[in-house]
């Protein structure tokens, strides 16, 4: 296997490999960026048209996007995978992978959009990094372009594995792009209302990329549970140009973000059994969460409940009430 082709280990020893650029057997180039950056170029002749940014690691502690990308990286190193996409293939936070945590300063996928502007440290020079990196590789006109952010929820979940759509002007998710996610195995698609500041939302935000939060199912050790590995073989068809076209009814189940709990103090407090999971049912009139006299009460009918975590910065979103949407509604 070619050097390259450890890029995460080269990433968690802070090192650069010695040929920044090599060629497989069958002609992929493989470039060594920046720390944790490789673009990944099909031989000419193979290249269909679409440009794939793949991230993982943007949070230090899900391990498993970082470990999918690292196989993936590896079988693309080996000839394993022939790409007919140019990729950018990205380890988001090498800091905060290298000790495990969700962030060491700044939530790193807050911090996009010029939101690195506002704060200090080092995931804020990341961020600025990371612009630069995505910029450079959607700079090239007449070409499909779309990016998968992955992650892994902290908890398990109704739904195995499902997207986060961010908001941007002039229109969600299109058709075919939710068809795609369908065979992908991603089972539901959250739409955002608003605008945010994640790396997602900034590659279809500035790009105009078909850009998407996916949080892969949650597994235990080294082994991938079976959706990931289905997400897998399916995402491997996509960059090998070998993907079956998708009929557009074949829809993942839409949802749609009612209201933000957000932190406001340390008094914060999630009234919720410590292992609910993501997509619950949320009682109608039951009390989610209380802070410094504030009380959150569902008021929505069939409300679930997402992404829960009390131990967030005050001023951080501490859970999502969302609800499923009717097809007419998007
Ligand atoms: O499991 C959790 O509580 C957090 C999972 C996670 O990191 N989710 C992303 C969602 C990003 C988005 O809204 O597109 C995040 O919080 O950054
Ligand atoms: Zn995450």
């Amino acid at each position: 296997m070619l050097a390259i082709g450890k890029l995460l280990e080269l990433t968690l020893a802070g090192r650069e490999p010695c040929e920044k650029v090599q060629l497989t057997p069958r002609g992929v180039k493989l470039h060594w960026l920046a720390e944790g950056a490789l673009l990944v170029s099909p031989p000419s002749g193979q290249d269909q048209g679409v440009d794939l940014v793949l991230s993982a690691g943007i949070h230090g502690n899900e391990l498993i996007p970082i470990h999918f990308l690292d196989r993936l990286i590896r079988a693309l190193a080996r000839g394993d995978v022939q790409p007919r996409a140019r990729l950018l293939l990205l380890f988001a936070n090498p800091a905060a992978m290298r000790r495990m945590v969700r962030y060491i300063e700044h939530d790193l996928n807050r911090l996009f959009l010029g939101a690195h502007a506002d704060v200090w440290g080092g995931e804020a020079i990341r961020a600025s990094e990371l612009e630069a990196l995505v910029g450079g590789f959607f700079s090239v006109s007449g070409r499909q372009r779309r990016h998968y952010d992955l992650h892994s929820a902290m908890r398990p979940s109704r739904l195995a594995q499902f997207a986060i759509c961010p908001w941007r002007e002039g229109g969600g998710a299109q058709p075919d792009a939710l068809a795609r996610l369908h065979g992908l195995a991603i089972d539901g698609v959250l739409l955002q209302r608003q605008t945010s500041s994640t790396l997602s939302a900034m590659t279809a935000t500035l790009h105009g990329a078909e850009a998407f939060t996916l949080e892969l199912a949650e597994g235990k050790g080294e082994d991938l549970p079976p959706a990931v590995l289905q997400f897998e073989q399916e995402l491997i068809a996509m960059i090998e140009g070998r993907e079956l076209p998708a009929g557009a009814e074949a829809q993942p189940q839409l949802l749609s973000i009612s209201r933000e709990v957000i932190k406001r103090s340390s008094r914060f407090r999630l009234c919720l059994p410590a292992d609910i999971e993501n997509f619950a049912p949320l009682p109608l009139g039951s009390l989610l969460a209380e802070d410094d006299g504030m009380r959150w009460v569902v008021d929505e009918p069939d409300a679930r409940i997402l992404f829960p975590m009390a131990d967030v910065a005050e001023g951080q979103r501490a859970a999502l009430i969302v609800v499923p949407l009717e097809q007419s509604d998007k």
